[in-house]
């Protein structure tokens, strides 16, 4: 018997093993010994995971998938968390310890899981997943493309962010309706942010919800100094700035505001 494949729960299993293990492969390793993998379905990945020296946990929201795994994983029982990932206290999973994530994800929760570890990025040094090819490229791109956006340099900004692969529908079922890339996240070294996060996310959404404008027309709601305003950062326009431009930037304005 294998699980029924559902649409809202953006179920698409992977029937290509070779794809299963060369995700698999994509984790370093690198400064963790536990891996917890969101959405295992069938557990296609997760058979790769238990071969790895890592301890391997998966968080699953699908009951059926869950029965279905406690019945073929049986040394994995202990270590599903049937729930919803982004219901997930992760301060109170795993002991605090370090830990990697991977998985196919979900495509309709994709961005909320990088937005999850990102909030959370104490405890993550590390993701490798699948995602819709668009959307990986955007988490991964550099400045100057169509694809930088909010995701990139909110992600970039405390991760080294690789595109790895792409993977196309046919090693799917059901098929998705497009292709779907993989990449790894790496964290920073330092991956605080030398200014107010909260105004780095403001200036970064601001800045890109009129991404065809210059920087100095997208901020103007900050009501920022003449002077400050004269500085040709404001000349840009968002997509042609660095990551670091922004960290930068935001300094700028809160030394303005004050
Ligand atoms: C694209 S499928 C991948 C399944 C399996 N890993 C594979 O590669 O065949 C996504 C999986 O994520 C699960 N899922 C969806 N939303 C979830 C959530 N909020 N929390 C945890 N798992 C979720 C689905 O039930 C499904 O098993």
């Amino acid at each position: 018997m294998s699980v029924r494949a559902k649409k809202h729960l953006g179920q698409h299993f992977l029937k290509d093993e070779n794809i299963a293990k060369k995700i698999a492969d994509t984790l370093t390793e690198n400064n963790y010994d536990t891996v917890l993998e969101i959405g295992p379905g069938m557990g296609v990945l997760t058979k790769y995971l238990l071969q790895k020296k890592l301890t391997t946990h998966v968080i699953e929201i699908d009951t059926e998938s869950v029965e279905y795994l406690k019945a073929h994983y049986l040394n994995l029982a202990d270590r599903i968390i049937s729930k919803d990932f982004l219901k997930l206290d992760i301060s109170t999973i795993l002991n605090n310890e370090q830990f990697a994530i991977i998985g196919n994800f979900p495509y309709n929760i994709s961005t909320q899981i990088v937005f999850k570890t990102i909030e959370n990025r104490n405890l993550i040094p590390e993701l490798c997943g699948m995602f819709q090819k668009e959307v990986a490229k955007r988490i991964a791109e550099k400045p100057g493309s169509k694809a930088y956006g909010i995701l990139s340099v909110l992600t970039q900004a405390f991760y080294d962010a690789e595109y790895l692969f792409t993977v196309p529908p046919s090693v799917f079922n059901p098929p998705p309706k497009v292709d779907s890339g993989v990449i790894r996240l790496i964290r920073k070294e330092n991956y605080n942010l030398p200014v107010d996060e909260k105004l780095f996310f403001k200036v970064v959404k601001t800045a890109f919800n009129q991404r065809r404008k210059t920087m100095r027309n997208s901020l103007k709601s900050f009501n920022l100094s003449d002077k400050l305003r004269e500085d040709t950062i404001f000349a840009q326009r968002p997509e042609q700035l660095s990551v670091e431009e922004f960290i930068n930037l935001t300094k700028s304005i809160a030394n303005d505001a004050i």
